[in-house]
């Protein structure tokens, strides 16, 4: 172990151990940490985490209240500053758990660890697990919920844009999300004793369709753009939106009940591959909220984009089955997206 002081994180015989606290919590009972520990070493160039190239990202009116922003990011650093006790009443390693306090990608799978404590729960259709969320801090769940409703309320109006741009019916993408999924995954990244040596979250893309970021005042989210890794600067008062792998992939008909056309754009747009960096002075927090297709949804190209002489690109999948795959693994970037397309077929 390469600790300054303290005790090792992960020497019981649950494997992980007291790692499984989470970051923060190793930080706290660490004083004086000089050198990572060696769980969290992972084989990287240090350069390479240094992004040079500067592009620029569109900035667009997103309507959502400064204040409504400010007030979810404060209590999601309550959350996180909450007695590891009371955060562990979340930890689950089953990534289907409507709430679920972690570290890292998932403890349950041998992997080198990331700088990361997070939160994950479901939002919309927010009546379903609302009284699950945390109680803690106090105003969590009253914020929290105002937060996600707007930010619903934006992703169906980005979807109509893509639908638009995809010369498909403004409501093409919302009717094939049919009741919806949205999940929110607040992250918290203390500071790092050797940021150069570890990541706070490997690269991947999101397995939703569109991923609507905040992030607080300071910078760790990287884009990868034509093979560079690109810093998105924070900007005070804006979103980050990504494009997730469920809108790279697209049609969507729901499993039970009306079939719907569904949705995805069989290509046409790329998701994002992404990561976050760490640093040794200050804690980041970042709150990505994903939106999705309910859990029994199809996940196949839509027929408009697909005529008969066309590829699908992607093998049908239930949206909830994609998901598991997704977060059970600690392999990163984009590859479960790419194993769902070596089945390339012609459509029929
Ligand atoms: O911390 C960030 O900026 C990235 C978070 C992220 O990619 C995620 O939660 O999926
Ligand atoms: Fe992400």
């Amino acid at each position: 172990m390469d600790l300054i002081a303290g005790k090792s994180p992960s020497n019981d015989d649950s494997g992980r151990g007291e790692c499984r606290k989470g970051v923060k919590y190793l930080v706290d009972t660490t004083p004086c940490m000089r050198v990572l520990p060696a769980e969290y070493v992972l084989p990287l160039q240090p350069e390479k985490l240094i992004s040079s190239s500067r592009v620029a990202i569109p900035i667009i009116n997103h309507g959502v209240k400064v204040s409504l922003m400010e007030e979810m990011l404060k209590v999601v650093d309550g959350f996180f500053n909450l007695a590891a006790e009371e955060k562990m009443k979340y930890a689950s390693e089953d990534v289907m758990n409507p709430v679920r306090y972690g570290t890292s990608l998932n403890t349950s799978q041998r992997h080198a660890l990331h700088w990361r404590d997070y939160l994950r729960h479901f939002g919309h259709p927010i009546d379903n697990t609302f009284h699950l969320w945390p109680p803690n801090p106090s105003t969590y769940r009253v914020v929290a919920k105002e937060y996600l409703e707007e930010i619903w309320g934006l992703a169906i109006r980005i979807s109509g844009a893509i639908s638009e741009a995809l010369g498909l019916e403004r409501e093409y993408v919302e009717k094939s999300l049919g009741k919806g999924c949205q999940i929110v995954a607040s992250n918290y990244y203390p500071p790092c004793p050797e940021p150069h040596r570890t990541l706070g979250l490997a690269a991947h893309s999101d397995h939703g369709g569109i991923t609507i970021l905040m992030q607080n005042e300071v910078d760790g989210l990287q884009v990868n753009h034509q093979g560079e890794w690109v810093a998105v600067h924070h900007v005070p008062g804006t979103l980050v939106v990504n494009i997730g792998d469920y809108i790279e992939t697209v049609r969507l008909s729901a499993a039970v009940g009306e079939r719907s056309d569904g949705i995805l754009s069989n290509g046409k747009y790329k998701s994002v591959e992404h990561r976050a960096v760490v640093n040794a002075e200050r804690t980041r927090i970042s709150i990505a909220v994903g939106h999705g297709p309910e859990m029994t949804a199809t996940v196949a190209p839509a027929s408009p984009l697909v005529d008969e002489k066309s590829l699908v690109k992607y093998r049908p999948i239930m949206y909830k089955d994609y998901m598991r795959a997704q977060q059970s693994s600690a392999v990163r970037g984009k590859s479960p997206l790419q194993a769902l397309m070596t089945n390339t077929t012609i459509f029929k």
